[in-house]
């Protein structure tokens, strides 16, 4: 269970939100909305471990996150922006170095499987430098579907997938949900209808926008976050 109690945010003296508690739980979803510069990336990285520059507390397995880092950072699955892959390894060579750091031994057949599955048959033994940013995040999103990660936090997955590869990405976060994982996701694009009743009542979705001071303008505070 991944508890956030009373989590604030700034960056450079202004408020990005602040008063956001949550529990989220195996088998839900949260979803992080907001406009363009509201804090989405920057509270996926505070849930992520990436950044200590907040205040409030969040707990992990009922343990405070800074006291057993090391277990989250084993349960956890990071999809960032910019995802990390080595470019001189193979899109195989980056998903067993990636396995292996969450201390998990691919099958190296489900990688070839995976890899196909997000438009990557073909390329398993092309170095990641010959391909595009695109494909390196296909290479972080075949990665994801091989993992045993508890909670995966994910930042804008469905940046640059095409139609077929969102309905797979849909379909593997209703598995995983469904399958008693926790997904943490930002995305300005909406879950589709599908989705969403694959998961009915499973959905949690806060905006940042209502975590906000009143003397910004938009603020709507102390707002209890919504199932769908
Ligand atoms: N390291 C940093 N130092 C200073 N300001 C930062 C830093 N990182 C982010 N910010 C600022 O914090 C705000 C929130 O950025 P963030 O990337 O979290 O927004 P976002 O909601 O993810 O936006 P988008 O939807 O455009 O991706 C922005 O105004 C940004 O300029």
């Amino acid at each position: 269970m991944l508890e956030l109690m009373d989590l604030g945010c700034e960056r450079d003296d202004r408020t990005l939100f602040r008063h956001l508690s949550i529990t989220l739980s195996p088998a839900e979803l949260l979803q992080v909305e907001g406009g363009n510069g509201t804090g989405k990336t920057t509270l996926l990285k505070i849930l992520a471990g990436l950044s200590n520059d907040y205040r409030g507390s969040i707990f992990w397995k009922g343990k405070p996150l800074s006291r057993d880092y090391a277990d989250f950072r084993l349960s956890s699955f990071y999809f960032g922006h910019k995802p990390a892959i080595k470019v001189e390894l193979t899109p195989v060579e980056n998903i067993l170095w990636r396995s292996s750091l969450r201390n998990e031994h691919c099958n190296e057949q489900s990688i070839i499987e995976a890899l196909k599955q997000v438009n990557l048959g073909g390329y398993e033994d092309t170095p990641c430098g010959h391909l595009s940013a695109g494909q390196h995040r296909r290479v972080a999103l075949a990665d994801l579907s091989v993992s045993n990660a508890l909670l995966w936090i994910l930042d804008e997955p469905f940046t640059a997938i095409d139609y077929h590869g969102i309905q797979w990405l849909e379909r593997l976060l209703a598995k995983h949900v469904t399958n008693k994982g926790m997904v943490i996701i930002t995305s300005h694009q909406a879950l589709s209808d599908q989705v969403l009743s694959d998961l009915s009542g499973r959905v949690r979705k806060i905006r940042l926008d209502d975590y906000v001071p009143a003397e910004s303008g938009n603020a709507h505070e102390d707002k209890e976050d919504v199932f769908l």
